[in-house]
């Protein structure tokens, strides 16, 4: 089926005098896995808390399975999982008896025994939750939102403050989900996390989207040129032989040399003649580049650059 699982059009959220999110558009599709990345304070939760029907908009349109979130809640909650930023679970219930109470509400649920193994949560199975760690609570919120094979899920970040091999769990039950054809909306803070699992990325900031493509796409043709070099080296000199909107950024390496990075405002202009430039102005400064490399910027280079913010757990 080619329809899209959530179609969100110029949708605007108000809290008071705050505009949260303020004309944001993106189609997330069955089968892939959609990513909402931003920094604090973005508008990620608001966005899929007004698709899982939570909070009511201020305008635009959402269609979640081609229905209204909020009119036809009744009809979506079997089909949709969710699985919020903190809690969800009442905090005395005990892990399996509340997986196998969500379970009975399906179908044709996932096997709970399976899914506590799967997220390693089988020693902790008779534990109330409130006597889980952070990490286990948000295993078992995700155990309870998948539980039912949802055709759609959100995850709103889903391996915050989890530990590596927790993250990773989480990592193959997304991918499986995907592979099984579930539409998969997560917000995330880790860049690694949206270039691993995301079919498509929706860069949101302030309230609106900045960009958004397959991790590929949105670092396409986004390269820089780095070198390192034991003496001072003159960027200013550098950049004026380079073609117009380039920079050149020193920076400190790691043993503590100096690594020089330079970009350019037209992806276009970084081509072989630039690199003979750059060799060709070493070579009259009198300069061995070292480490000299064209490399291809990460996800978080092209983040930074659009919002010009850190990310932040
Ligand atoms: N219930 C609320 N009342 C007032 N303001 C709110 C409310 N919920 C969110 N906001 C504000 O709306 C903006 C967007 O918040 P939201 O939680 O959607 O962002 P986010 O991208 O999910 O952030 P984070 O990554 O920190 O979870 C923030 O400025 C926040 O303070």
């Amino acid at each position: 089926m080619d329809t899209a699982a959530v179609e969100v059009v110029d949708l605007v959220k108000r809290y008071g005098a705050t505009t949260a999110v303020t004309g944001l558009s993106f189609t997330a599709r069955r089968g892939a896995v959609t990513a909402l990345l931003g920094p604090n304070g973005a508008g990620k939760t608001s966005t899929i808390e007004i698709c899982e029907g939570f909070r009511v908009r201020d305008g635009g349109k959402v269609r979640v399975l081609g229905l209204d979130p909020v009119a036809d809640a009744a009809a979506l909650k079997p089909r949709v999982g969710v699985m919020p930023q903190s809690g969800g679970v009442p905090t005395g219930a005990r892990a399996a008896e509340w997986l196998r109470l969500l379970a009975s509400f399906h179908a044709s649920p996932i096997e709970p025994r399976l899914l506590l193994e799967r997220l390693g949560l089988t020693s902790v199975s008779s534990t109330p939750f409130r006597r889980l760690s952070g990490g286990q609570q948000q295993r078992l919120s995700l155990a309870c939102a998948v539980v039912g094979r949802p055709e759609l899920v959100f995850l709103d970040e889903p391996t915050a403050g989890l530990d590596p091999q927790a993250r990773r769990a989480t990592w193959d039950l997304v991918a499986a989900l995907r592979t099984a054809g579930v539409a998969v909306i997560l917000s995330t803070h880790h860049m690694e996390e949206a270039e691993r699992l995301a079919d498509h990325v929706v860069v949101i900031d302030r309230g609106a989207v900045v960009a958004q493509g397959s991790p590929a796409a949105l670092t396409e043709d986004r390269r820089e040129v780095c070198f390192q070099a034991a003496g001072p080296v003159d960027t200013e000199s550098l950049g004026a032989a380079l073609p117009a909107g380039s920079r050149v950024d020193a920076t400190e390496a790691a043993d503590g040399r100096r690594e020089y990075v330079i970009t350019t405002d037209d992806p276009a202009d970084l081509g072989p003649e630039f690199l003979a430039t750059v060799t060709a102005w070493c070579a009259s400064a009198g300069l061995l580049a070292e480490d000299l490399r064209v490399r291809r910027r990460t996800l978080e280079d092209v983040f930074l650059e659009l919002t010009g913010r850190e990310l932040r757990d």
